[in-house]
């Protein structure tokens, strides 16, 4: 009796009305303390940007990261922790403290988080992409076949797929701007000539139709959205579990990870039934599954192709249009102009649309990449590190385990590092006489590939397609306004981006004139290299 009656005395009091709301306080308190966790404590002697519970700075790194990482790098330092929810996060906001993080400690900055949305949800069942794996022996294995495959010489093998691409895009475009009379946005084009690279490569497939062909409108679509979800900026249930059980949370995530199942199972298996048939081109997917010796499974076969179809098909497209759009404009006709008479030096026999498929040889086009790669740095939040060992970063030890987030925007308009970093500049990065950036074009030129351990492997390939794209461009067209005012590109990095919290830049729409240099030559140009490439 006594028993019972003793915890109803506990109940009556802590409800008196003098009571409860310090009962209720006490009870808030310690349920936020359970919520209110973070994967990795506070780390010590690291500057920290203060928070709020639950949410830590979500706010106040809002819907674009890299600008209000930069602008809290000014208060808080060029590495600061802060918390996104419940992760601990490391921002490195300079190009000499991502230096340090990145390049000097890249054997303990070697993996990757997993969040939410992108590794639970949407890759349940076609798995992770090679950049989006925590570091262990599985995704070793893949880097190690991918990198083989896009190594210096491999990509040398490709540039038949590259003559006929580009080839295939410019003839494109003339015949849409009808030889120059209509301006055109010069997106569809180069989101083709990326990825039908990248299947051809892949699978031995390629994109066949024109720029309306519906596999490219799907798989550009579906891809731009997932890339989406991989953000770390646009989705708050990665970092706040209790958001997850919000209805319809997972709704739009499951929606294209079907549409993206679909479209990547067809893909290895027009490819195996090739190979069935003996019907099969050489491909790297091919050769892996024909090696009996090859030690990846199926499993590690789609994240190959996963991270082929999605590596370069935001990416390399943002780059070359957004440079195009540039030289459109005033400044940009003087880098035209100086481009062509750079090429025309090193090719008076108008022979460097077949030339630069063997060399690289005209120094201000590698420039142009390279400012091209700094200046829009499409991939703002480079994709995300986690330590597998400490690292001390002045007096502070930043334990294992922790999240990196390189701002690359942050280092690519870093003034103690880039002279004028607000300006699009290719001479910045040439080697002679060095214009007005000496420090440049010493080490790392830029983060655009990131950095270290596990930077880019797709990076010989990417500069391969962007060269010849530009060189190709340059002599076949003087780029030129559009005649409507709005159709004109926005020219700033962070302007042009139709979607700043996303993992890679999206530009918005804009045209282009296209007049053509010389019809007869191009002509010719384009009929050598439908002969070159008949037998793709
Ligand atoms: C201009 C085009 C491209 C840009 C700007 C770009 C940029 C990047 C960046 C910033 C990273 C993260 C690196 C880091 O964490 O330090 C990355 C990773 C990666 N990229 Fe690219 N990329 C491009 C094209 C490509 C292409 C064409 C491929 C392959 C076909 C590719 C394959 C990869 C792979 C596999 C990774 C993951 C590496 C790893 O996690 O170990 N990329 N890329």
């Amino acid at each position: 009796m006594a028993q019972s009656a003793e915890p109803q005395s506990i109940t009556a009091f802590l409800f008196q009305p003098q009571i409860l709301p310090f009962f209720l306080i006490a009870v808030l308190f310690t349920a936020l303390k359970i919520i209110d966790k973070t994967d990795v404590p506070k780390i010590k002697n690291l500057p920290e940007v203060p928070g709020i519970p639950i949410f830590g700075n979500l706010f106040q790194l809002g819907d674009n990261h890299a600008i209000n990482a930069q602008k809290l790098a000014q208060k808080h330092g060029p590495v600061f922790q802060v918390r996104l929810g419940n992760r601990r996060i490391v921002f490195a906001n300079t190009f000499e403290s991502v230096k340090n993080l990145w390049i000097t400690n890249q054997s303990a900055l070697i993996s990757r988080p997993t969040l939410h949305t992108f590794h639970t949800v949407v890759s349940s069942s076609e798995g992770f992409t090679i950049g989006t794996s925590p570091w262990d022996e599985s995704c070793k294995a893949r880097r190690k076949a991918a990198a083989t495959a896009l190594n210096r010489p491999a990509v040398q093998s490709y540039m038949p797929i590259i003559d006929y691409e580009s080839k295939k895009s410019i003839k494109e475009m003339l015949e849409k701007s009808k030889y120059g009379d209509v301006d055109i946005d010069p997106n569809p084009y180069f989101q083709r000539y990326a990825l039908s690279t990248s299947l051809t490569l892949n699978y031995g497939i390629k994109i066949e139709g024109n720029v309306d062909d519906s596999m490219l409108q799907e798989i550009v679509h579906v891809e731009r959205e997932i890339s989406n979800f991989r953000s770390t900026a646009t989705n708050w249930a990665d970092y706040i579990p209790l958001m997850r059980l919000w209805p319809g949370n997972n709704d739009k995530p499951l929606e294209y990870k079907k549409r993206r199942g679909a479209y990547m199972n067809r893909l290895l298996s027009m490819l195996k039934e090739r190979i069935a048939n003996g019907t099969d081109k050489p491909c790297i997917s091919g050769n892996v599954l024909k090696d009996p010796e090859a030690k990846l499974n199926d499993a590690e076969v789609m994240s190959i192709g996963l991270t082929m179809v999605s590596a370069g098909l935001d990416t390399v497209p943002g780059n070359l249009i957004m440079t195009v759009a540039y030289l459109s404009s005033p400044h940009g006709q003087e880098i035209q102009a100086r481009a062509l008479e750079e090429i025309n030096k090193i090719y008076p026999e108008n022979d460097s649309w077949e030339r630069c498929l063997h060399e690289e040889k005209c120094e201000y086009i590698t420039a142009l990449v390279k400012e091209t790669l700094r200046y829009w740095s499409v991939i703002p939040i480079c994709l995300p590190r986690k330590n597998i060992k400490d690292i001390k970063w002045g007096d502070a030890t930043i334990p294992a385990g922790t999240s990196f987030y390189m701002n690359a925007y942050g280092a690519h308009y870093d003034t103690s590092h880039f002279k004028s970093p607000f300006e699009f500049s290719p001479d910045r990065y040439l080697t002679d006489k060095t214009l007005d950036d000496a420090s440049a074009t010493r080490g790392t030129p830029h983060y655009g590939y990131g950095a270290g351990s596990r930077m880019c492997i797709g990076s010989h390939l990417a500069n391969r397609e962007l060269y010849t794209a530009f060189l190709r461009l340059i002599t076949a067209f003087e780029i030129v306004p559009p005649r409507q005012k709005r159709d004109e590109p926005i020219l700033d990095c962070m302007g042009c981006n139709k979607l700043p919290n996303g993992l890679t830049m999206d530009p918005k729409p804009f045209k282009v004139g296209l007049r053509v240099r010389n019809r007869e030559l191009v002509d010719r140009w384009l009929r050598e290299a439908e002969e070159r490439t008949k037998d793709l």
